[in-house]
C-alpha cells in the first residue's frame, strides 16, 4: 500500500512533573482509514490527542496535518483546517438546545464579524446553510426529534451521538474520537461503530481511542499501541493484537487484563461463529 498519511507526528513529548505522559518518536495516520489507538490506562492516549489538537502544549516535537505544519497551533485553528476531536467526557452545553449545540460547532470564517455587519444577507445565507447542515446531521444521528430540547435532557449515549454529529459540522478530513463507545449500551455501541464506518466510507479518516479489543478488531484498518507514553507497535489488527510487545504493554501496566485470554476468547468466539455459519 502506498503511504498517504493525513497526520504525521515526530518526536512529540509532553511531561507533567516527573512523568513523561507522551514520548512518541513517530506516528502516522493513513488517509481514509479507521485507526484505533489502544493502550493501558495512563499510556498517554488522551494527552497525545490533547497535544495534537491544540488543547494542550507539547514540550517538543512537530506534527503536520494534511501536509501543513500545525505544531503548536491553537485548537480552533486546527479544527478549522479539518482536524476535529471529541472528548472522553462529552462537552455538550446542557443549557443550549441540541440544535444550538450543533451551531456552536459551525465554522466561523476569518473576518466574518465584519462581513456580517456589512452584508447581513450573506450572513443570513450562511446561517441558513448551517441550520440545514445541522438538521441533516441530527437526522443522521437519530437526534432530529430532539433538535429543540435542552441538551441537558439527553442520555449519556445521546450526548456521545451529539458530540460526534457536532464534530462533522465543518466537513472535517480527520475525526479523532476519544473513547466514543465508553459507557454506552451495546446497541448504541453498535450504532456508533456503524457511524464510524460510515465516516471512513464517505472518505474521512478516523482515529479513535478504545479499550474493548473486540470492538477494535471489528472496525479498524490499523491499530496503534501506546504504553508509557510511547508507540509500542502499529499495523494491521490481526498482526498487532497477536504481537508479544502488545501483550507486554497490557500486562506490564494493566494486570487485570490478560490480552492472551482476550485473544483466545475472541478466536474461540470467531471459530464458533464460522462453524455456526457453515452448519447453518
Ligand atoms: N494534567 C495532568 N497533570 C498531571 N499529570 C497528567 C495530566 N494529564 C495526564 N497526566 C498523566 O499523564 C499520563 C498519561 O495520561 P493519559 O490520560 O494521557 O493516559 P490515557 O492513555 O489516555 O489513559 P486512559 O486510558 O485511562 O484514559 C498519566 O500518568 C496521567 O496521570
Amino acid at each position: 500500500m502506498t503511504s498517504d498519511p493525513v497526520l504525521v507526528a515526530e518526536r512529540v513529548v509532553r511531561g507533567f512533573g516527573g512523568v513523561r505522559a507522551v514520548d512518541v518518536e513517530h506516528l502516522t495516520v493513513e488517509r481514509g482509514t479507521i485507526t484505533a489507538l489502544i493502550g493501558p490506562n495512563g499510556a498517554g492516549k488522551t494527552t497525545l490527542f490533547n497535544v495534537l489538537t491544540g488543547f494542550d502544549r507539547a514540550d517538543g516535537g512537530r506534527w503536520s496535518f494534511d501536509g501543513t505544519d500545525v505544531t503548536g497551533l491553537p485548537a480552533h485553528r486546527i479544527a478549522r483546517l479539518g482536524m476535529v476531536r471529541t472528548f472522553q467526557l462529552t462537552r455538550v452545553l446542557g443549557r443550549l438546545t441540541v440544535l444550538e449545540n450543533m451551531l456552536v460547532g459551525a465554522r466561523h470564517q476569518p473576518g466574518e464579524t465584519l462581513r456580517r455587519a456589512l452584508v447581513p444577507a450573506l450572513w443570513k445565507g450562511k446561517r441558513a446553510a448551517d441550520v440545514d447542515r445541522a438538521r441533516e446531521l441530527l437526522d443522521r444521528f437519530a437526534l432530529g426529534a430532539k433538535a429543540g430540547d435542552h441538551a441537558a435532557s439527553l442520555s449519556g449515549g445521546q450526548r456521545k451521538l451529539l458530540e460526534m454529529a457536532r464534530a462533522l459540522m465543518n466537513e472535517p478530513t480527520l475525526v479523532m474520537l476519544d473513547e466514543p463507545m465508553a459507557g454506552v449500551n451495546p446497541a448504541l455501541a453498535r450504532s456508533l461503530l456503524d457511524h464510524i464506518t460510515a465516516l471512513r466510507d464517505e472518505g474521512r479518516t478516523v482515529l479513535f481511542v478504545e479499550h474493548d479489543l473486540h470492538l477494535v478488531k471489528s472496525v479498524s484498518d490499523r491499530v496503534v499501541v501506546m504504553a508509557q507514553g510511547a508507540v509500542v507497535t502499529e499495523g494491521a489488527p490481526d498482526t498487532v493484537l497477536r504481537d508479544p510487545a502488545v501483550v507486554d504493554a497490557y500486562l506490564g501496566a494493566h494486570h487485570d487484563t490478560d490480552l492472551r485470554e482476550i485473544i483466545a476468547r475472541e478466536t474461540a468466539r470467531e471459530t464458533a461463529g464460522e462453524t455456526a455459519e457453515e452448519t447453518g
